[in-house]
């Protein structure tokens, strides 16, 4: 089958059901012109911008400005609703493969820092926003978000309808989509790209992950840790396997009290065990997690080994380990105001999160308790085995810039490596 576009363009259509859906028509939206103004008229905007172009592979067509690196380059959309945070968003290296679509329409008005990095590269494909802040105003401020995008060779883009985007993915699902800077590239060849592309089933993993162990040591800055009362002084022994770790999570950590060495993702279980963990733990990272039957094997090893606590893609693919299966979300969980409540105290914590993909409850094993839940939408949001000391979460306990509600659960971790410590 092929359907007919408007401009006469025949595309073949997808194998899958959501793609073969579209009635592909080349669309142009745009949105509303925005003018920088002051009192004294009209302010000229401080970076280099030029024309680029968002084309989905629905056939809609967003024509935008460029503030960051030019080129073209393909990835999945997804949005966030997050106000705050987007140096945090840019560093979290499980947005590789992912262009990430800003919902709060200004959007670098605190330009960037030294100290909110989350990793030392930006892995995601790019950023979509409807307006860039034309003052830059912060104490920690090093940079304006437009050099940092360009001296990382990063790509963004402002001035589209960044509402009427939303409204699409939230109606269709995830988009993959070309953003593009080059005038010479049509829009049907843009359209195509788009269309024969697809983020699931590839190991995204491998190209984030460290490629040796390393120790870190770093704490969070005691400037900003506001829950320094609730440690025992101990040290506990941790490996953390580095499937795209956010330092946040390491940070938290080592606030806790844990020694921590970071292993890359293909690391043996066998090397993790000879260095006598207290507990592993399985970090955030990016893409499809049936596409990484190696990580999976690997937790199955070491489960019941040593106490494990998987986040987000460590849940995951936990979850897979235990026997249950994982499935792609409609358009996922990306934003800082997630409700999930703690079916074991039942109460509710506001949460950041992350994630394209779940856990499915029911092909969990018996005795595998799902602990939290998305209270938008009812998906799993928590696991705990006890009989191996498995607790994992979907969602980001280190959050930074927050919130911090789901903060213990790194002390739970503790707490389960110091009681298995006790009755070894
Ligand atoms: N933040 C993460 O670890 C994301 C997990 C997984 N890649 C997903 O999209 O569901």
């Amino acid at each position: 089958m092929a359907a007919t576009t408007t401009l006469g363009f025949v595309l073949p259509t997808g194998v899958s059901r959501r793609r073969g859906g579209f009635r592909v028509s080349l669309i142009r939206c745009s949105a509303s012109p925005l003018t920088n103004s002051t009192a004294s008229g009209l302010v000229e905007k401080p970076w280099d911008s030029y024309n680029a172009r968002l084309v989905l592979e629905d056939g809609s067509i967003w024509p935008a400005k460029s503030f960051g690196a030019p080129g073209t380059r393909v990835a999945e959309l997804v949005f966030n609703t997050s106000l705050t945070g987007y140096q945090e968003i840019l560093t979290d290296p499980s947005y590789a493969g992912q262009f990430v679509l800003m919902t709060n329409p200004q959007i670098g008005n605190t330009g960037v820092n030294l100290d909110d990095e989350e990793s030392e590269q930006c892995f995601l494909a790019g950023l979509v926003i409807r307006s860039l802040s034309i003052s830059t105003s912060n104490w920690r401020c090093t940079k304006t978000l437009a050099d940092y995008l360009t001296q990382r060779n990063l790509m963004g883009v402002y001035d589209l309808d960044t509402r009427a985007i939303t409204r699409r993915l939230r109606e269709e699902g995830s988009l993959n989509g070309v953003l593009s800077t080059e005038q010479t590239k049509t829009d049907e060849e843009l359209l195509q790209m788009s269309r024969s592309w697809d983020i699931v089933g590839i190991d995204l993993i491998s190209d984030v992950s460290c490629k040796s162990p390393y120790e870190w040591v770093d704490k969070t800055d005691p400037e900003w840790d506001f829950n320094s009362n609730s440690r025992d002084g101990e040290t506990y022994r941790v490996v953390a396997y580095d499937f795209g770790i956010k330092h946040n999570i390491l940070r938290r950590l080592s606030s806790y009290g844990c020694q921590i060495t970071v292993v890359p993702s293909t690391f043996p279980a066998s090397e993790a065990l000879k260095m006598n963990p207290d507990g592993i733990l399985f970090s955030n990272g990016p893409g499809d997690p049936s596409a990484v039957p190696y990580a999976v094997e690997t937790v199955k090893e070491l489960l019941g080994k040593a106490p494990v606590y998987g986040i987000c893609m460590g849940h995951q693919l936990l979850g897979q380990a235990l026997g249950g299966k994982t499935f792609k979300m409609k358009f996922g969980h990306h934003g800082g105001n997630h409700p999930v409540r703690n079916n074991r105290t039942g109460q509710v914590e506001i949460s950041a999160q992350n994630h394209n993909y779940a856990v499915d409850p029911a092909s969990l094993p018996g005795g595998v308790e799902v602990t939290h839940v998305n209270l938008n939408d009812g998906s799993c949001a928590g696991l705990s085995y006890p009989a191996m000391n498995v607790m994992s979460l979907q969602y980001h306990p280190e959050a930074s810039p927050g919130p911090h509600d789901s903060d213990n659960a790194f002390k739970e971790f503790i707490e389960l490596m110091k009681r298995s410590k006790q009755s070894s």
